[in-house]
């Protein structure tokens, strides 16, 4: 099987790399999360057939972590009725039916939520379960502080822009483009930090730690660790498109997680659209559960809901609360007000068609985006048509470029492939580093950070990059 870089690609066999780690420990946490998760719906079903079929999924993702602990072959995704089922098997025959063990990292995390979703849509009641919803709308919750923060200061910004056109305290022409740069900057770093909080790595976060990643004093400190910052170029291009006064200006977002990062990313959204810096963004969500956190189309509904009524949302108490003795503090009338101002902005902004929902099962293939123009070429004239397409969090990083385990210093636009120079498609990645592969980095960059603490030294790993620490937001104009 033809690979998709000339750089191989990091494995689970090795033991440098965050690929071993994460088939050996975190994984194996993930299927037992999952089978709690079944347990408890199973457990609370009135459905006599249903609760049959949830013991059945509990005892094939038993039997698939016994699998994959035992370093046993992966087995052909069995016959679900999904189209891209195929493309799995013949990718795992061309690999030679590899062990858990020792297998391509990106082919094989894709492979295990492709797994997982295998067992629902064999069943009659659970096929369009999520696994993973629980675990995504309590952490939404958790992030409340940050949320009202958030909230707070869109209302006031959008309605300054949408009433007046203008940013308070901008005077002239020049004082405004300064302000909307500025706060496009501020935003889009919002949306990369929010990113941190991804749950398929902060496997036990405690609400304090969640609160600690997201607020504005956070965000401060964290700039430093932004090891390249393109937002200045990517500005650039929106401002442009914005004064040669073409009339369809597309801003597209390859979405990641749920929850807060959701949030964040409308709250880019709306600012764009608001600013004019675009008039309709589109948005990528996965089509199956993936990567524990990432958005399903039910998720930005799910959003919406909690907003419409913030205070009965707010006043949902997950079990460990409960257990744990807590109450729900109300909502201010302010804080009711302004969470009901973005629920009216942004469902306004979806039924006028500005903000449209795209999904495309060519995000949760098993392949690299390298595979983009030759295996969905549809999908690629599509995102031709967009002045800027936004990649957000790790694995849209790692698919971008392979997943291979370049020198730090090759040059973004390299690493991507066929997606960069020529492509037609202009690349915005925003990154926070929880995985090996890292391009880019100016030489000898590398090597400073492996040697501050935690950074792995010289062991070989490259650890600094697996702890969603640090950060990375590069740009490529495919159109230049
Ligand atoms: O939600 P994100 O940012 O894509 O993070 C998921 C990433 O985190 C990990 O689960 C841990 O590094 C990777 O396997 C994966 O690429
Ligand atoms: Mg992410
Ligand atoms: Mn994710």
């Amino acid at each position: 099987m033809e690979l998709d870089t000339k750089t191989p690609p990091y494995n689970t066999g090795d033991p440098t790399s965050f690929a071993y780690v994460s088939a050996r420990e975190r994984w194996p946490v993930i299927i037992t999360q999952g089978i709690d998760d079944v347990h408890r719906s199973t457990w609370a079903s009135k459905d006599e057939a249903a609760a049959t079929e949830g013991k059945w999924i509990i005892s094939e993702l038993a039997r698939l972590k016994y699998e994959l602990q035992h370093d046993r072959e992966l087995d052909p995704i069995p016959d679900d009725g999904e189209a891209d089922a195929a493309a799995y098997n013949r990718e795992l025959e061309a690999l030679g039916r590899p062990k858990w063990h020792s297998v391509p990292w990106l082919y094989s995390e894709c492979y295990l939520y492709r797994r997982i979703s295998s067992i629902f849509k064999q069943t009659q009641k659970w096929k369009y379960y999520d696994i993973f919803a629980r675990q995504k709308m309590s952490t939404f919750q958790s992030s409340r502080p940050a949320v009202l923060e958030l909230a707070g200061r869109y209302k006031n910004i959008v309605t300054e822009l949408e009433s007046k056109h203008t940013i308070k305290g901008a005077q002239t022409q020049e004082d405004l483009l300064e302000a909307e740069r500025a706060l496009f900057v501020e935003m889009c770093e919002i949306c990369l930090w929010g990113n941190a909080t991804d749950l398929s790595l902060l496997t036990n976060l405690s609400y304090e730690d969640i609160q600690k990643l997201q607020g504005s004093e956070a965000r401060k400190a964290s700039e430093k660790n932004i090891l390249v910052n393109d937002l200045g170029e990517a500005f650039k291009i929106l401002v442009a498109a914005q004064r040669s006064g073409k009339k369809d200006r597309r801003l597209d977002i390859v979405l990641d997680n749920a929850g807060f990062e959701l949030f964040v990313d409308l709250i880019l959204a709306g600012y764009l659209l608001a600013a004019g810096l675009a008039n309709t963004i589109v948005l990528h969500p996965k089509s199956i559960p993936w990567f524990v956190s990432d958005v399903l189309p039910q998720d930005f509904a799910a959003l919406l809901v909690a907003l419409a009524d913030p205070q009965a949302f707010y006043s949902q108490l997950s079990d460990s609360d409960k257990e744990a003795g807590k109450v729900a503090s109300p909502l201010s009338d302010s804080d009711v007000s302004n969470l009901k101002f973005l629920f009216e902005h942004w469902s306004r902004l979806h039924t006028e068609g500005q903000l449209v929902l795209r999904p495309n099962t060519f995000w949760t293939a098993a392949g690299s985006y390298w595979r983009l123009p030759k295996t969905e070429p549809s999908l690629h004239d599509d995102l031709q048509q967009s002045e800027l397409v936004v990649f957000k969090g790790d694995l849209n990083y790692r698919k971008l470029t392979g997943d291979a385990a370049w020198p730090a210093s090759t040059p973004f636009e390299e690493a991507i492939g066929p997606l960069g120079p020529g492509s037609g498609v202009r690349v915005l990645a925003l990154r926070t580093c929880k995985a090996d592969v890292v391009v880019g980095l100016p030489e000898g960059e590398d090597e400073r950070v492996k040697a501050t603490e935690g950074g792995g030294g010289d062991s070989g790993a490259r650890k600094w990059a697996w702890s969603g620490k640090w950060a990375v937001v590069q740009f490529s104009n495919g159109k230049a």
